[in-house]
């Protein structure tokens, strides 16, 4: 049995924050987001096979979306569209897999910025029948002129206008914000969608998100907006400084002008007029800051911190949601798919290949005496190697190619309406540009080699992925086996009994 997968997802409902905590004890499934519907569990090897965990008012609920054989919920059929409550353990029967779930569900209440927004406007109209009331009185006691009143009340009136406008701008961000929490896939995506839509709505001239990078050792700036890289050679710039200091203390920031007249080393940009330092946090964890300045004259307004909490919550489950899906579906260590996403698009190319009588193969690549790397080098200097590689391997393939990791040191690359023969090709300048990459790990330049195999999609396959994988994984071991650093093709067994029965001919006659 694998390692038990444990995603942590939140769900935001209208204003109302779920926490769900899924496990499941077997991962024969991948999983991925669609823009509708939280979470969807595919069945890599039973083709079509999937279905979708969401969100309803009595807990998380599971839908079965057409598959050919139907999803069973603790003993129950779930048909296409029907949709059943899920229990909180509970086991599902997944074309032919079983699949154990958990669920521990949490609601949260953030503070709800609608309501907040709602209430102060309350107040201002209150103060503003106050002091309209107060006026009226003085005026019939010919106290003051009635101009004086009129002037009074119209800047009153305006000053709501701009606070209406303004909460109306921000809570439209926030729906927006919910879809994405709901939506996104890919954490870059969603920050490079997010950064824009901010700095519109605080009247922000610049921005970007400060984020670690997939080690966790230094701190990145990502999703840039109107942000160009500062040129400073005598230190960080201002901005980048408090926004390191922000992520390191875990402290929200919104700075005036004059608080910022008070920095002397580093001196903020000269025209930058307040600054928005957020941390991005769930469950009690930093994940990124935000950091944006404006040049507008009264800077980030306090009107504005209150929205800027509401938002800090929502943008960190999003951010939160969005890195948890990645993992699943990317390999951490190379950015490359992860086995079952890579299983995933291997059923769906054979599926297309079947249908349209398209070719389409399938290279296997092992490095070779790679445990001789890490023990003389280390393991990081082998994480270092399977980095270069992988990186190597996506400057190589097309655009509609997939790359693979399986694990360890096997990559795998798909390659999409090409015939054995011309993956042959490819694969040898795979092994060949391997062979010179020699990639330099600290100080020390490696001489690397891989033995590789290709096999071409037959229908005896069956559109079973892991089939496929295998006779590629078989040639590969023929060219281990014939010396390492080569490419072997594989034979289809029918093929292999020929060359078999041709050789015993063979002998035969010589004999
Ligand atoms: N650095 C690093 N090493 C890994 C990772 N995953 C697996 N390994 C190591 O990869 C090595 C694979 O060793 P073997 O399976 O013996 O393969 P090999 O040394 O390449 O030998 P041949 O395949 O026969 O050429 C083992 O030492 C694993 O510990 C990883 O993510 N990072």
């Amino acid at each position: 049995m694998s390692e038990p997968m444990v995603l942590d997802l939140d769900w935001l409902q209208g204003d109302k924050h779920h926490s769900v905590r899924l496990t499941l004890d077997d991962t024969p499934v991948s999983i991925g987001r669609d823009p509708v519907n939280l979470l969807v569990l595919h069945d890599s090897s039973v083709s079509r096979q999937h279905a979708e965990i969401f969100l309803t008012a009595q807990g998380p609920a599971l839908r079965d979306k057409g598959s050919r054989f139907g999803t069973q919920l603790d003993q129950h059929l779930l048909q296409p569209a029907q949709s059943m409550l899920l229990p909180p353990q509970c086991e599902l029967l997944f074309g032919r897999q079983k699949v154990s779930l958990r669920y521990d569900a949490a609601h949260h209440h953030e503070q709800d910025f609608a309501v907040w927004a709602l209430h102060d406007l309350q107040h201002r109209i209150d103060d503003m029948q106050q002091h309209s009331l107060g006026a009226l009185i003085q005026l019939s006691q010919q106290a003051q002129p009635l101009s004086d009143l009129q002037q009074h009340l119209c800047q009153q009136f305006q000053q709501l206008q701009q606070a209406a406008q303004q909460w109306s701008a921000q809570n439209s961000l926030l729906q927006r914000l919910n879809t994405l929490v709901n939506q996104t896939q890919g954490y870059l995506v969603l920050l490079e969608h997010a950064v824009p839509m901010i700095a519109e709505v605080l009247g922000a001239r610049r921005g970007f998100v400060l984020m670690a990078d997939k080690r966790g050792q230094s701190l990145q700036r990502q999703a840039c907006w109107n942000y160009a890289p500062p040129h400073a050679t005598d230190g960080p710039a201002f901005s980048e400084w408090i926004a390191r200091e922000c992520f390191e203390r875990q402290e929200f920031r919104l700075l005036s002008a004059q608080q910022l007249s008070r920095f002397v080393s580093p001196r903020p940009e000269v025209e930058v007029t307040g600054v928005l330092a957020m941390p991005l946090q769930a469950n009690g964890e930093t994940l990124a800051l935000l950091y944006l300045d404006t040049t507008h004259t009264d800077g980030f307004n306090q009107l504005q911190e209150t929205f800027c909490k509401t938002l800090q919550a929502q943008l960190g489950l999003a951010l939160k949601n969005a890195i948890t899906i990645s993992r699943a579906l990317c390999d951490d260590l190379t950015g490359l798919c992860s086995r079952s996403m890579i299983e995933e698009q291997i059923t769906l190319s054979m599926e297309q290949a079947k249908r349209y009588g398209q070719p389409c193969s399938l290279i296997f690549i092992d490095l070779d005496n790679f445990k001789q790397i890490n023990d003389q080098y280390g393991h990081f200097a082998g994480d270092e190697v399977l980095r270069c590689v992988a990186a190597l391997l996506k400057t190589l393939a097309r655009k509609a190619d997939r790359v693979g990791r399986l694990g360890g040191e096997e990559f795998v690359v798909l390659v999409n309406n090409t015939s054995p023969d011309s993956a042959l090709i490819y694969a040898e300048r795979i092994r060949a540009d391997i062979a010179a990459l020699e990639p330099l790990v600290t100080g020390v330049s490696l001489k690397i080699t891989a033995s590789i195999g290709v096999a071409g999609f037959h229908h005896a396959l069956h559109n079973l992925a892991y089939r496929f994988i295998d006779c590629a994984d078989q040639a590969m071991y023929q060219a281990k086996n014939s010396g390492k650093n080569r490419v072997c093709a594989h034979k289809p067994a029918t093929l292999q009994l020929l060359d078999t029965a041709s050789d015993t001919l063979r002998s035969g006659s010589r004999g």
